[in-house]
């Protein structure tokens, strides 16, 4: 069916990921998203020539062997989750344009938009898959839609950190990892991390973090000391986010605790940073240092309370400029 011109379009759009796992791929989709200025908030003139010069020949190979450990028969994994959402979502809104696209590499933004115009789309709704808000995230988001929107009535959500249905997703799914696994003795939830020099300069996404950890403990009945919070994925030399995982891991392993459940909030779909970075190679690290198990709560991904919570947004009234 074709839509009427006056039927609004929802974009998603994620991160974006490499699209093989070797290190030519790996580097073509580093250079892009790590020479993005609000992502790395050095001099042009000194980053750019590090990154390429030194970063990438080094950080590729090594990176592009842990996405081959997770990559599935459709892509990575960011890649078919985000797709497999969209169509979640898409099921759920008759009448609407669904698309889905990424902030670096494929399927562009710029692309996605174009489509969108050629279909006729007037109005298009733009979720950024970050449910916290952050300048080295959402903001880029917005650039493109600058840069690439015209001829579109474009409108953005910045953040659904507290958003009733989306902590309601969250706490469900680790309800039912409780009910399927037992109960860990602790309960972590990991946040992608960030330079302490951008959380100095203003921006909430540390705050959104904790608000956002605070109301999934409150949807589970649970005290706030009865949820942890770390940061992980730190990258570069510079002060990030503390506490950092790995450091918060060693400390309860250190202190005889034997199990521990592990969610990752603050992804909407399982990537590289979930499935190797906590899923492998923090349960590697928790058992070496003397814990028992790690267990990895999985992401919302294409799941019906993670789609319903997206829909429901997409279709509100508050919360777009
Ligand atoms: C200065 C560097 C980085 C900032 C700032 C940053 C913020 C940030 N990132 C995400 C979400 C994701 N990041 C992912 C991968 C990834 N991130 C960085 C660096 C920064 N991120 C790098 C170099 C990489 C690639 C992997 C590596 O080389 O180690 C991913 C996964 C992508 C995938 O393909 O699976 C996600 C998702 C958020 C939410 C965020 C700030 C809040
Ligand atoms: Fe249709
Ligand atoms: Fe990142």
């Amino acid at each position: 069916m074709r839509e009427s011109n006056d039927t609004p379009a929802l974009l998603l759009v994620n991160l974006g990921t490499p699209a093989a796992p070797t290190a030519a791929a790996v580097s073509a989709y580093l250079d892009e998203f790590l020479s993005d200025p609000r992502v790395v908030q050095l001099p042009r003139w000194l980053w750019l020539p590090l990154l390429r010069k030194l970063i990438l020949p080094r950080r590729s190979p090594v990176v592009a062997k842990k996405y081959a450990e997770v990559w599935l028969p459709g892509g990575s994994p960011l890649a078919v989750h985000t797709e497999a959402l969209a169509a979640a979502v898409r099921a759920r809104m008759p009448g609407w344009r669904v698309a889905h696209a990424m902030r670096y590499g494929a399927p562009s933004l710029a692309g996605a938009l174009q489509r969108l115009r050629a279909d006729g789309a007037r109005e298009v709704r733009v979720l950024p898959l970050y449910p916290q808000y952050s300048t080295t995230t959402t903001e880029p988001v917005a650039d493109a839609l600058a840069a690439h929107g015209a001829g579109l009535q474009v409108s953005l959500l910045r953040d659904y950190h507290r958003d009733a249905g989306w902590v309601a997703a969250v706490a469900d799914s680790i309800r039912a990892h409780w009910a399927a696994h037992g109960r860990g003795e602790r309960l972590l939830l990991s946040f992608h991390g960030l330079p302490q020099r951008v959380v100095d300069a203003g921006d909430p996404y540390a705050r959104q973090c904790e608000a956002s950890a605070a109301a999934i403990a409150e949807a589970l009945g649970l005290a706030p000391g009865e949820i942890q919070l770390a940061y992980q994925s730190r990258f570069g030399k510079g002060k990030w986010l503390q506490p950092d995982v790995v450091a918060v891991l060693r400390q309860l392993a250190g202190a005889g605790v034997r199990t521990v459940d592990v969610a990752c909030p603050g992804f909407a779909v399982d990537c590289l940073e979930t499935l190797e970075e906590i899923a492998m190679q923090a349960a590697a690290l928790f058992r070496d240092a003397g814990g028992e198990a790690l267990r990895y709560i999985p992401c919302l991904n294409a799941g019906a309370a993670h789609a319903d919570a997206l829909a429901a947004l997409a279709q509100a009234h508050e919360g777009w400029r």
